[in-house]
């Protein structure tokens, strides 16, 4: 990072320190320019609120240190949703020293709106001019000095993506930061008089009179918001997005990971426990039917981690294009009947990855109505990636059908508890103001770092926990204990659900982590409906631990709890009706 080093974690706050705060509208570019500056990887896609909490990081310049934080982008003072509360409460409570305030030079108008609204809080202002790049493109010039002169604060021009720019906000953030100078200050103006004002500057400092060129991007960005163009756009990206996943992850599973898994590993680790260890539950917890060592990298690497890669592939070229906004205008018209906005559709796709970040980022909604029905959705209806995974390892090579049906009641139940769920909540869903970015051609190395950091997480996240599930498998299997607790849910596994007594092993695992409520079947051999009967039910069944943590901090203990009961009861209803039914329908025919 050339002329400044960079200490990644806070420790306690010293005297010497400056503390900076970062801030604008929505997909400016800030997170880009809090990570080059710092160093540190944080989450950068092309839309707005992709930023939904604070993150922090040190710099080290001219022996002085610098706290800088990254807060969610907002459009003026006032919060609309909670995101938009983290940054309001840095700028009013944390009074930094000094701002760094990112101008959108393709928008200027709203970022000097926000600018004025900015000053008024007496703290020195750096201003940055970013996105300079795509202004180009599109024709608009600005006069950076005229612009300094009526903003009264230094501006500085950047393109972040290519650091063009980076290191002369950061000698200006410390010349400032250190001086007691303040930015001019605005007395009382009201909102219009602000927007005048705006609209005024951004006249006097455009070069030219802007006729916006108009790309060829520009004009695919065009037919993907227009709803008969746009539908048949959405379904052809999906499916080629499923396509991708589904496929691709079979055959990296099928062709790669599993013929070196069975071929060379299994083999040669049987052969080295083998020779440590003769006979006895120990060797059996390693290698036998759900041993550590064998089931313990079988699940995990070879059946899961495929897909994972695949879907945050194909996820962040999504975000980083900036298509995801514009698939949320033409679902806008279905989400709004189950109570959420279109805008809404990116924290609902991201929980097919995982429901955590899907929690989170429901945070951009501007109702606890609308955050409570997509979390509760998601963590109903919606499998996670590594579900997902395990769904197709189970069923993949049994039926496609016996697939297909269970992501259909997976959509029936989102639709369907969706309209309850609006019915029966207290508050409101208000009209979508969504901001549809421009869609970009993805930076590679970019991206190949975001989809890299977010497999590293998996794996460091998800392993481990899933190695420990397979462990207690093997002992609970191993011990004899599977029968004890077997035994007390007997009744509705096996007389209610017409599984096999030891599948009450993937109900318990389920707890941990949702596709062990699948993986522990592949060792059962089911029939084709008590395949379909046991994927139903871990798809509802619960959010796994991590999960209903991060509902424990979003909501409440007792939604959480809510939420769980509701979805165990789901599953088990579910299931049950699936199972009696069709054995119904069995004996009728025979
Ligand atoms: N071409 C170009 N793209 C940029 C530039 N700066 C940022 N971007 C892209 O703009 C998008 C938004 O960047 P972020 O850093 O996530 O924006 P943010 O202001 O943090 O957005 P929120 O967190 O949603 O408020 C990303 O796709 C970036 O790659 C730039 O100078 N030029
Ligand atoms: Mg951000």
């Amino acid at each position: 990072m050339g002329c400044h080093s960079v200490i990644n974690n806070i420790s306690n706050t010293e005297k010497e320190e400056i503390r900076i705060l970062l801030i604008g509208n929505p997909n400016v570019g800030k997170s880009v320019i809090f990570s080059k500056l710092t160093g540190m990887q944080v989450m950068i896609s092309n839309y707005p609120g992709t930023t939904v909490d604070y993150s922090q990081g040190k710099i080290k310049h001219l022996g002085k240190t610098g706290i800088i934080t990254d807060v969610p982008g907002i459009y003026s003072l006032e919060a609309t949703s909670s995101a938009e509360e983290v940054a309001i409460k840095f700028l009013e409570e944390g009074r930094p020293d000094v701002i760094i305030c990112v101008l959108d030079a393709t928008f200027l108008e709203r970022s000097i709106n926000l600018a004025f609204q900015v000053m008024e809080y007496e703290i020195p202002v750096v201003f940055v001019l970013n996105l300079l790049d795509i202004a180009d493109s599109k024709g608009i010039k600005i006069d950076i000095k005229s612009l300094e002169t009526e903003l009264g604060a230094p501006v500085i021009s950047t393109i972040a993506t290519r650091n063009i720019g980076i290191k002369e906000v950061l000698q200006k953030t410390w010349e400032l930061g250190q001086n007691d100078y303040y930015a001019r200050r605005e007395e009382g103006l009201s909102k219009e008089e602000i927007w005048d004002k705006s609209k005024a500057i951004v006249k006097k400092v455009h070069l030219n009179s802007v006729e916006s060129r108009v790309s060829k991007l520009d004009k695919f960005s065009d037919l993907c918001i227009n709803f008969y163009t746009g539908l048949p756009i959405a379904i052809v990206v999906l499916l080629f997005c499923l396509a991708i996943v589904v496929g691709g992850g079979k055959a990296l599973r099928t062709l790669i990971l599993l013929p070196i898994l069975n071929n060379w590993y299994v083999p040669l680790i049987s052969k080295l426990i083998e020779s440590i260890i003769s006979e006895g539950i120990i060797l059996n917890i390693l290698i036998g039917e759900y041993g550590m060592l064998i089931k313990g990298v079988e699940w995990p690497f070879a059946l899961i981690l495929p897909y994972v890669a695949l879907f945050y592939g194909v996820l962040s070229v999504l975000e980083d294009t900036g298509y995801l906004p514009h698939l949320g205008v033409i679902v806008d018209g279905i989400l709004r009947r189950i109570g959420i906005q279109g805008s809404s559709i990116v924290p609902f796709i991201m929980g097919y990855g995982c429901a955590i970040p899907a929690i989170l980022g429901s945070r951009v909604a501007t109702s606890q109505k609308e955050r409570l029905i997509i979390s509760t959705l998601v963590t109903l209806a919606v499998p996670c990636i590594a579900q997902t995974g395990a769904f197709i390892a189970l069923l993949g090579n049994h039926s496609m059908l016996a697939i297909i049906f269970v992501y259909l009641i997976s959509f029936c139940f989102i639709l369907l508890g969706g309209i309850v769920l609006n019915k029966m909540l207290d508050g409101f869903v208000n009209p979508m103001l969504l901001e549809i970015p421009y869609l970009l051609v993805p930076n590679a190395q970019a991206l190949l770092k975001k989809i890299w950091f977010r497999v590293r997480s998996f794996m460091i996240e998800a392993e481990l926990p899933m190695v420990l599930a397979v462990g207690i498998a093997a002992l609970v299997a191993e011990t004899g204990l599977l029968n004890s607790v077997g035994v007390l849910i007997q009744p509705l596994v096996v007389q209610w659900l017409g599984l096999p007594a030891e599948a009450s092993i993937a109900l318990i695992l389920g707890i941990v982590r949702r596709e062990m409520a699948v993986l522990p079947l592949l060792q059962l051999n089911l029939s084709t409906l008590q395949m379909v009967v046991g994927s139903v039910v871990a798809l509802f069944y619960l959010p796994c631990l991590s999960v209903f943590g991060i509902l424990v901090k979003e909501f409440s203990i007792k939604v959480a709890i809510q939420i769980s009961i509701f979805t165990i009861f789901t599953a088990i209803l579910v299931g049950g009706i699936i199972n009696q039914s069709v054995s119904l329908i069995n004996a009728l025919l025979h």
